[in-house]
């Protein structure tokens, strides 16, 4: 991912994997951090017309980025770097920046200190968060930026990366045609369906021992307040929770899920202690909360998970009772890779689903081709398809439970050929065992859904240019490509591309010319 919008500041993420598969980019894929920076080192009226620019660059070489950098510039964080060239420095400033900096960062090497941060003028597209925990929480960082500014960051974002990464041309007249523009979330609160990951992450809804106090709160918190806390870990701590009783993110329902509990779970009455995970002592460990709809009713419904040290459903009976379910689910995505598909809806297609998780874009194919052949590593996910196809009298669609970066010659011998593949991976994206398979495989189309532009950009590229280090070959045109906002006010972005095997987009195009070359022939001895 190139550039993360927040707060006016834009980060760029590691790109670790960029070493693994490619050499570093040329130079003039850099692209610029932003930052306000006060450096120590500059004459005093430099360094007034430094902090006022907001700019310091730095190159992105995946070679030079430091992982550990954080998302805003620290006091003392130093970087070396040099100066941009004329040339960045017209390209990536804007004019008044660039009058406004230091003829020394043209010319030279500079080292730059952080000694201050203030902001000077807010950011033209720079909103009030409408979250109350904003500042504290970090689960959203861009909720402070125009909800417009930071779609088209993202769609600027995933462009960048598919000409940069991807290796398309910009210039190409199809081009233009093949991006679509980004379709944005018509929900931008409440939008969220789960509200539980795994423990390290910071949209865990945790109960734990160790509260996390705001600063300016911390006051009041010595005076006595409560110090357990239900809530999204606080940034960077996996060991802190800051105390939640409504996140903008998730839906209503599960907002009321929450706050019956957070009305209840600390009477003392209850007996109900939270979890230490430094002495492994407590009794409630994490909450999850996961909106849905029942299939079969299409009513909404809501999960309710406790995760506790030990099996005593009976202490939770006052919580559970407490608990009410209404639900939301958006659907945008499903739609489009349903489009993208084009079925013949004459049921003889096989359709391949590759990291299907609980089934749910297999089986919304499935009425309308002859197979679905769905693949999963998680168990339970599987299990949890077979139960999703069972209710929507589903008999067409097959789930196999393995490891898709452990494949082996043996993959494929378990179902014929597929006319469309599906192929919608997490963050990593697809291993190369699985690319080299797809490329051996020629179905005639894939569709790749990707929560992860970066890794979605590497591997369009290399379905469709090959990969020369490995010595393979490219077979698929990149046909469309949508990016689709599901997660205002996070990094986040959708995308679904269509993939062409190259023979067949070759026969789709010129049928029409055949066909009437064919037509012209039986009728015309001239041809
Ligand atoms: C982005 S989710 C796809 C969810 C699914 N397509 C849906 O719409 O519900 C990625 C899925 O890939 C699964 N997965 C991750 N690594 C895998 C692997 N190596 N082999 C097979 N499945 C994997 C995850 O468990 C997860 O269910």
């Amino acid at each position: 991912m190139a550039t993360v919008p927040a707060f006016g500041l834009r980060r760029l993420n590691s790109r670790q994997w960029l070493h693994t598969f490619r050499p570093p980019p040329p130079p003039s894929l850099s692209h610029s951090l932003s930052c306000s920076a006060s450096p120590s080192s500059l004459e005093e009226s430099e360094e007034d017309t430094l902090s006022n620019t907001t700019t310091t660059t730095v190159t992105t070489n995946p070679n030079n980025y430091n992982k550990t950098k954080s998302f805003f510039p620290k006091r003392g964080q130093s970087s070396c770097d040099t100066g941009p060239s004329p040339a960045s420095a017209s390209s990536a400033a804007s004019p008044a920046k660039r009058a406004a900096m230091p003829r020394s960062v043209l010319l030279y090497s500079i080292q730059v200190q952080v000694t201050k941060l203030k902001t000077i003028t807010p950011h033209m597209d720079a909103v009030e968060a409408p979250c109350e925990y904003a500042p504290h929480c970090g689960g959203c960082k861009a909720q402070n930026l125009l909800y417009e500014a930071q779609f088209r960051l993202k769609e600027q974002q995933v462009h960048e990366l598919v000409v940069h990464v991807g290796k398309f041309s910009s210039k190409d007249p199809e081009f233009i045609s093949i991006m679509k523009p980004i379709v944005p979330c018509d929900i931008q609160f409440n939008y969220r369906n789960k509200s539980s990951y795994p423990r390290l992450c910071r949209w865990s809804s945790h109960l734990e021992i160790k509260k996390w106090v705001p600063k300016e709160l911390l006051q009041e918190q010595r005076e006595g307040a409560d110090d357990h806390a239900l809530g999204l870990h606080a940034p960077g701590f996996f060991d802190r929770v800051l105390n939640v009783d409504k996140c903008l993110l998730q839906s209503e329902p599960a907002n009321r899920v929450l706050a019956a509990i957070q009305d209840c779970w600390r009477d003392p009455q209850l007996g109900l202690s939270s979890y230490n995970c430094h002495s492994h002592l407590g009794f409630l460990k994490y909450l999850m909360l996961r909106t849905g709809r029942d299939v079969r009713t299409g009513l909404p419904e809501l999960m309710v998970n406790f995760v506790t040290s030990s099996y005593k459903p009976e202490l939770l009976k006052p919580l559970v009772e407490k608990c009410v379910a209404i639900p939301e689910v958006a659907e945008v995505l499903y739609k489009i890779i349903e489009e993208c598909a084009c079925l013949k809806g004459d049921d003889s297609e096989i359709v391949l689903d590759l990291f299907c998780g609980t089934g749910t874009i297999g089986l919304t194919l499935a009425k309308r081709v002859r197979h679905v052949y769905c693949y999963e590593v998680v168990p339970q996910a599987i299990s949890d398809a077979r139960w999703n196809a069972k209710l929507n009298g589903i008999c067409n669609a097959s789930f196999v439970q393995g490891d898709l970066n452990k494949i082996d010659d043996n993959f494929g011998k378990g179902f014929p050929k597929p006319d469309i593949v599906i192929s919608d991976p997490n963050r990593p994206g697809m291993h190369i065992k699985l690319i080299k398979y797809l490329l051996k495989l020629k179905a005639a189309r894939i569709i790749y859904v990707s929560c992860n532009p970066a890794t979605c950009a590497r591997d369009i590229d290399y379905l469709c240019h090959g990969v020369t280090e490995k010595n393979v070959e490219g077979c698929y045109r990149l046909r469309s490509l949508q990016p689709v906002d599901t997660f205002p006010h996070t990094p986040h972005t959708e995308c679904v591309c269509l993939l062409e095997l190259v023979d067949s987009w070759l026969l789709s195009s010129f049928l029409p010319y055949i066909q009437l070359l064919r037509f012209s022939s039986r009728f015309s001895p001239v041809l």
